[in-house]
């Protein structure tokens, strides 16, 4: 017998309830309660939003477009404000984000310096830094920083002379003749060199030279800050819809595209000549050998990872322009500095070994300065707490998934870390040169006011576990070029200002102007 439903009087039913489409009705009505609660109370963002309230915050009372707005337009000035109104304990900084960032207050650095991973995160955070997520820079690249640590840096002595060929190489080729003062455009004009020495180290000859390899990874790098800029200038809201559409993404994952097409022949060519089993055949000595190795016979060196090294190069080409336009508007630094390189380079030769590049104190002091004072980033050390959480020794709590970051660039030019030494708002190119050189310095004051050096006065290449292990070979590469520009040519804003070209800052991150021109003359000699 067929199953028959009762008929329904449908006249005594309340009236939502009498349509045809009274499920489906209801329904709808409840995935909407529940996505709005998911986006609400209940998502993991709200939650971490409700725990995070114990803590103090810096202007509060703004709206939350109003504080993204202040902390892309002024963040240093915010940091600095935070810097003195919370001295001892943590607060939170709203960002560009929909989550803020927790502040560590130096007196508790320590504390967190040799946390694990499983409590302090390096990853997701640089990831949040760069905007992974759109712009595609995986930063959990853990080979690479093993390989610069274990491979990179100790052979730094050896590659000298390879790297100084490339310096030497890009100077005779990038830089313009300049007998007459003649304009160059100078970030581009640093990107291209950098790129080519690091390159050198890291692809080998061939590769380094090649101009659409070069073209392609000095773009990547400029759009991957593009990128960068523009997501975090985006509500947070809308970035998932709008910022993959973003031309300067869209270029990143052509970039992409056309690094692998550089490597893979590369990569295959010598892993053709290991397994033809040459006993003449060597293979070449640069970074790409060791990544291969480190890829356990798999040869896959991606281009992610040839991606991050790109990055390194941005940082590295970046510093170097600020080093440039702060030399350019103080030439009474270039006596003293010529006298240093040209006496280390008579005691040495003529050649530019590692002992000689470390004894241009002078220099070195003037490159640390520099990054005091134009950082490529207001704060560094940015963390994600693990599930465990974080108790601070004053009792405050940080709630696991939250970002902690130090306000590095306050930090370093606090009043108390500089007493009987010049106002450290003052460019003071041989700051750290006196100290490393001051009666009764030893060893360790050697070592501390170091351009290198990572702790907690020095913190532009991070701090603790993940500082950078890119700086040593950086600082070698950096010294070499500016010694050979600083020996060759005299220098001067293009515009005939007399003052440096500001920076560009947005949020927390700093660059020099890259449209600024920098006019160069050929010195005699
Ligand atoms: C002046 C130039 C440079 C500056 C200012 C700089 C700055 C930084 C900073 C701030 C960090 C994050 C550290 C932290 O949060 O504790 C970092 C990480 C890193 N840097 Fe650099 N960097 C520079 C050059 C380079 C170069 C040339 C390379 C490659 C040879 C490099 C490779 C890396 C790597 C691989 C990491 C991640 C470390 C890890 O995963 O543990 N950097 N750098």
């Amino acid at each position: 017998m067929a199953f028959r439903q009762p008929i329904r009087d449908t006249s005594k039913m309340p009236l939502a309830l009498t349509s045809s489409h009274t499920f489906p009705a209801v329904s709808v009505a409840a995935v909407l309660v529940f996505i709005l609660l998911r986006l609400t109370i209940l998502s993991p963002k709200a939650r971490l939003r409700a725990h995070l309230a114990r803590l103090p915050i810096l202007n509060g009372s703004a709206s939350g477009e109003e504080k993204r707005k202040a902390f892309l337009e002024t963040a240093h000035q915010l940091y600095q404000a935070g810097y003195q109104k919370f001295k001892d304990e943590a607060y939170r900084m709203p960002t560009s984000d929909d989550v803020e960032n927790v502040v560590i207050p130096p007196k508790f650095m320590r504390d967190l310096r040799t946390l694990p991973d499983s409590d302090l995160n390096f990853y997701p955070a640089a990831e949040k830094i760069l905007e992974s997520k759109y712009t595609g820079v995986l930063t959990d690249l853990s080979s690479v920083a093993y390989s610069v640590r274990a491979e990179l840096t100790p052979a730094l002595a050896r590659l000298n002379p390879i790297v100084y060929d490339e310096v030497d190489h890009a100077l005779k080729h990038d830089m313009p003749e300049c007998t007459e003062w003649t304009p160059v455009p100078m970030y581009m004009t640093i990107a291209h060199m950098v790129a080519k020495i690091t390159g050198r180290v890291f692809v080998g000859e061939g590769l380094c030279r090649s101009p659409e390899y070069l073209d392609n990874a000095i773009n990547y790098a400029v759009d991957v800050h593009t990128a960068q800029v523009e997501v975090k200038r985006m509500s947070p809201l809308l970035r998932p819809f709008l910022a993959p559409r973003l031309a300067s993404v869209r270029r990143l994952r052509r970039r992409e595209a056309a690094a692998a097409r550089f490597f893979e022949p590369l990569v295959q060519s010598r892993l053709d000549a290991e397994r033809s089993g040459d006993p003449d055949w060597r293979a070449p000595d640069d970074m790409l050998s060791v990544l291969m190795r480190k890829s356990e016979g798999r040869g896959i060196v991606s281009a992610a990872e040839m991606a991050k090294i790109q990055l390194g190069i941005i940082f590295a080409s970046v510093h170097t322009t600020s080093d440039m336009y702060d030399l350019a508007v103080r030439p009474e630094y270039m006596a003293p500095l010529r006298e240093e390189i040209r006496g280390v380079l008579a005691a040495h030769g003529g050649e530019m070994t590692a002992r000689g590049l470390q004894q241009m104190l002078k220099l070195d002091s003037f490159m640390k300065e520099s990054l005091r004072l134009s950082p490529p980033l207001t704060t560094t050390f940015h963390r994600v707490v693990g599930r465990r959480g974080l108790a601070l020794p004053n009792g405050q709590h940080v709630p696991p998934g939250a970002t902690v970051e130090l306000a590095s660039r306050a930090i370093v030019s606090d009043p108390a870390w500089h007493q009987g030494d010049a106002d450290p708002a003052v460019f003071d190119g041989l700051r750290h040169y006196r100290r490393r050189t001051r009666p009764g310095a030893g060893a360790a004051d050697h070592a501390r006011h170091q351009f290198v050096a990572s702790h907690e006065q020095s913190l532009a290449f991070g701090y603790g576990r993940h500082a950078c292990p890119g700086r040593f070979f950086a600082a070698n590469e950096l010294k070499m070029l500016l010694a050979r520009l600083i020996l060759e040519f005299d220098f001067k804003n293009a515009d005939g200002s007399t003052e440096r070209y500001p920076n560009i800052e947005i949020g927390p991150l700093i660059a020099p102007d890259e449209h600024k021109d920098l006019l160069f003359k050929r010195v005699k000699t």
